[in-house]
């Protein structure tokens, strides 16, 4: 695995086709998808089953990202299907370590997400016990949407952190990454890469997972 990775976002595939959209994305690393309940955020996709059926004919790990509430009581489901990582937001969470040990204990990796409004330095002094660090840079809900340049502050602070204390804690970014974007936030200290509308609407969709895939890695070689 290249050390930038890229993670396309299916929220923004054809629903009714996910086999032959998890084709087209099958040069990516993680395969990102977003569980929305209408209640964490106002959005919905999909839950438990839809999952454990993805689990069975992904190409590649998936990468759950669960965008729900009472996520203290779901979660375990999800590292249960098999998933490669499971990131449960902070804000949804009473005691986020205690459910990145269950999440881990199932053979998941863990991890936290923060939305832009969450301090990131909440937690960091607990970054050990994840396996991710996801800083939202749009509002969780929606794809398409536009990066929040003020969110970036917080990557700089988690690679500080995560550079300082020597931690194997992947720094993912999720929101409106795309080519025009993803070498400075790179360079600002991401190394996992959600891109959902940036990948989906290109013509050649692993030609553009690629050229992320490069871009990025420009922007992690250009860090001091
Ligand atoms: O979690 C989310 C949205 O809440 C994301 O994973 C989006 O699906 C990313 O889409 P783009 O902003 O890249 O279009
Ligand atoms: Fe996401």
């Amino acid at each position: 695995m290249s050390r930038a990775r890229i993670n396309p976002s299916i929220l923004s595939a054809d629903f009714a086709n996910f086999e032959s959209e998890f084709a087209t994305i099958a040069n990516s690393d993680l395969i990102h998808v977003d569980v929305m309940d209408n209640n964490f955020v106002p959005n919905l996709t999909f839950g438990l089953p839809m999952v454990q059926r993805m689990q069975q004919i992904t190409p590649k790990p998936l990468d759950i990202h669960l965008m729900i509430a009472n996520v203290d009581k779901w979660a375990a489901g999800y590292a249960e299907t098999g998933a490669f990582s499971v990131t449960f937001h902070a804000e949804a969470s009473d005691n986020p370590v205690q459910l990145a040990r269950k999440i881990r204990a199932i053979g998941a990796r863990a991890g936290v997400a923060i939305k832009p409004g969450t301090n990131v330095e909440g937690v960091l002094d607990d970054l050990s016990e994840f396996d991710q660090l996801l800083v939202m840079t749009v509002e969780p809900g929606f794809g398409g949407q536009a990066l929040i340049e003020d969110t970036l502050t917080k990557v700089s602070a988690a690679r500080r952190r995560i550079d300082q204390d020597k931690l194997d804690v992947w720094l993912q970014v999720d929101g409106g990454i795309d080519e025009t974007n993803i070498q400075r936030v790179a360079e600002l200290g991401a190394d996992t890469f959600v891109a959902g509308s940036a990948v989906f609407k290109s013509q050649d969709r692993a030609k553009q997972i690629q050229n992320l895939r490069d871009l990025a890695e420009i922007g992690i070689s250009h860090r001091h």
